[in-house]
Order: structure tokens, then C-alpha cells, then sequence
């Protein structure tokens, strides 16, 4: 279930890579930063090898996103994604995923989505993209008649806000990008992507609202332990 990877994973970064070997190298500095999982998004055509080569990363818990229709579910899967995110809500995808026992995450930006979700057995939706839509105090707001729903907010946001949407009570996680730049790609900076796990990790901690103890004397490497408590919960 997402909710599983969810509880040990207070950030899901969202990955764009043009090669399987960029792509490992995002998974593991992502991994040495203490995030042990990765969102490998369908916008190039390397996504498929990028998502074979990361599922074999030992640690490494691979999901597909920016799957927007069931032939890329069953490639994504097919290529050892274990978890599917969509930038949208489609019943089809989510009924296919149902079935087949493939966690699945889609987005929904208003209450009639919300709706359509629940019908089908959906407990968290991501909320994309989260800052346009209005950002924390929107997402307050939306969630209120639907308590019990799990929100990832997703899109625009970053390590000046994350720590705003992680203290709402129906925020398990956010996702998003920031911590895998493509500009640090670009040029291999994959120490850069490590320094900016860590600081994410850091801020998640910080945040007793999603649930998390603020671990005392915290510090890059607390947040990575607390991670991995979490993740063992
Ligand atoms: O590709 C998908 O499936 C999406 O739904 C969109 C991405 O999650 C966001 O575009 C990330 O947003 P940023 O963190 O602002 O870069």
C-alpha cells in the first residue's frame, strides 16, 4: 500500500534523468543523503531504463511517476517499479493498479476528485500542483471534510515551505524535485543531491505533525536515523 512507503518516506523526490546511468547515480546519492526511495518520472524516454537500472540498488524502493495512462503502469512495473504516481486522477489507473496489487498515487486538486477517489478506495491523493493550487493554507482547507485522506503535496515545493505542509495533520509526505536539481545532473554534482537529502531529512524531522517525535539533538545524521525509524515502524 502507498501508505506503507509513505510512513517511512517524509519526502519522495521526484525524479527526470535522460540516462540509466545518470539515473543510478541519482539513487545513490539519494541513498548516501538517507532517502531510500525515488519517483522516476515518465517525461524522457530513458525513464523505463532508468527505473531497471535504480530497482537493482540495494535499498532503493523505485516508483514510476508521471504515469498517465495503464500501458505505462505495466511498463513501469514490468521495469521493477514498485509504486505508481500520477500527475492526475484517471479511474483506470487506479482500478488496474487495484487490482494487481500495485500501490498507486494519484492527484487530485479538488473536492469532486477527492470524491471520485474515495469511491474507489483511494486513502491519499497527492495535491498537484500544490503551491499554484494555493499552497498550505488551501490544502487546510481542502482537507477538512475528508478526514482520514492522506495529501502528498507536490509542485513548487522546496525547503522553504516543506516544513508548512508537513506539519498539516494529513500530510504523511510531500514530493517534488528540488532535491535532485537538474542542473546538479547536468554536471554530476550527485554530492549536491546528497547535501540537499540530508537538509530535506533534516526539516522533515523537525516536524511533529506528520506524526514523527523531533528526535533530540538534531542533525543531518539524526534525520537520517530517524528515517529509517520510520521506516521500520
Ligand atoms: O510528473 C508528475 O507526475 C507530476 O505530477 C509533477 C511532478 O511531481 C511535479 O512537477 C514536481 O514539481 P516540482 O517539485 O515543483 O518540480
Amino acid at each position: 500500500m502507498i501508505e506503507d512507503l509513505l510512513a517511512g518516506n517524509p519526502v519522495i523526490p521526484v525524479v527526470v534523468v535522460d540516462s540509466a546511468e545518470d539515473g543510478r547515480h541519482v539513487g545513490e546519492a539519494l541513498l548516501e543523503g538517507g532517502i531510500s526511495t525515488a519517483e522516476v518520472t515518465f517525461r524522457t524516454p530513458a525513464a523505463e531504463d532508468a527505473i531497471r537500472a535504480m530497482s537493482r540498488i540495494p535499498g532503493l524502493v523505485v516508483g514510476a511517476g508521471t504515469v498517465i495512462n495503464v500501458r505505462q503502469v505495466d511498463n513501469a512495473v514490468a521495469a521493477g517499479a514498485r509504486y505508481v504516481v500520477s500527475p492526475g486522477f484517471s479511474a483506470d489507473i487506479v482500478r488496474h493498479c487495484t487490482t494487481r496489487g500495485i500501490p498507486v498515487l494519484p492527484a487530485c486538486t479538488d473536492g469532486s476528485w477527492i470524491m471520485a477517489a474515495l469511491d474507489l478506495g483511494v486513502r491519499t491523493v497527492k495535491f498537484f500542483p500544490a503551491e499554484v493550487l494555493g499552497g498550505a493554507s488551501a490544502l487546510a482547507a481542502l482537507s477538512a471534510p475528508f478526514p482520514g485522506l492522506g495529501f502528498v503535496p507536490t509542485g513548487g515545493v522546496g525547503t522553504a515551505n516543506l516544513a508548512d505542509y508537513l506539519s498539516l495533520p494529513c500530510v504523511p509526505a510531500c514530493g517534488g524535485s528540488w532535491m535532485v536539481p537538474a542542473s546538479a545532473i547536468r554536471n554530476g554534482k550527485w554530492n549536491e543531491i546528497t547535501r540537499l537529502s540530508r537538509e530535506a531529512l533534516v526539516i522533515a524531522s523537525s516536524v511533529c505533525g506528520n506524526g514523527a517525535q523531533k528526535p533530540a539533538g538534531l542533525d543531518a545524521a539524526g534525520a537520517v536515523r530517524r528515517q529509517s525509524d520510520l521506516r521500520h515502524r
